[in-house]
């Protein structure tokens, strides 16, 4: 008998938990269009992604797919995410990392624009820090990166990888594209990009007052 190339128990479990929140999230406007993707870690050497091109508010089962730490298909003739190689970065960067959201609302598309000069939106002030593992006070400093979009994925993964030297930084935005965010696992995962959203969301109301 073959080995299987995964667990498919694993997998399955994976791919109901990206189902549940994709759903959500695009509920809510994050992923217009086909935009987004998502994974969740299944161990050292895979990771359970969404199919490029997909709504991701109708996924089903058989619209994720399994890739290795190298963006390769695994046991399928599908095609990963275009920005696969974003989730597998991440993964083999940080062990600890257990899944990747990344969404399109039109907050982290346009503070993307707005702060790509700068190179990162200085969040300040915040009770919502606390929302994201390893800060425990409004009394610190979160300077989201923003990264200038690229369509080439070793491109855009250099910007990316230059950018993440702090500890606990869990999210990046993408100039006028879109935000990364990730956690130990997804619902972790999903707290950040809620924080970061909410955050994004008053920043650029306080620049509608004039007040940044
Ligand atoms: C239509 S959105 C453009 C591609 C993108 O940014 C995205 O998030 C979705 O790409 P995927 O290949 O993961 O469907
Ligand atoms: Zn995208």
């Amino acid at each position: 008998m073959n080995t299987p190339a995964f667990d498919h128990n694993l997998y399955a479990g994976c791919a109901a938990q990206i189902i549940t929140h994709t759903r959500e999230l695009a509920a809510k406007g994050f992923t217009p269009a086909t935009a987004g993707n998502f994974s969740i870690r299944m161990g050292p050497d895979h990771a359970a992604i969404t199919i490029s091109g997909k709504d991701k508010g109708r996924l089903t089962e058989a619209d994720i797919m399994v890739v290795n730490m190298g963006n390769e298909p695994v046991a399928t003739h599908h095609r990963p995410s275009a920005e696969a190689a974003l989730h597998t970065h991440l993964y083999r960067k940080f062990p600890d990392v257990g899944a990747v959201l990344h969404t399109h609302s039109p907050t982290q598309t346009i503070a993307g624009l707005l702060y790509a000069e700068t190179g990162h939106v200085p969040l300040r002030g915040y009770e919502l820090f606390k929302a994201l593992r390893g800060h425990a006070t409004h009394e610190t400093k979160v300077d989201l990166p923003v990264v200038p979009n690229s369509q080439d994925m070793d491109t855009l993964t250099a910007s990316v990888d230059a950018v993440l030297t702090q500890p606990n930084q869990w999210g990046y935005l993408i100039a006028g594209h879109g935000l990364y965010a990730w956690g130990r696992d997804i619902s972790e995962a999903r707290r950040h990009l809620d924080a970061f959203e909410f955050m994004l969301g008053c920043e650029l109301e306080m620049r509608r007052l004039g007040a940044r």
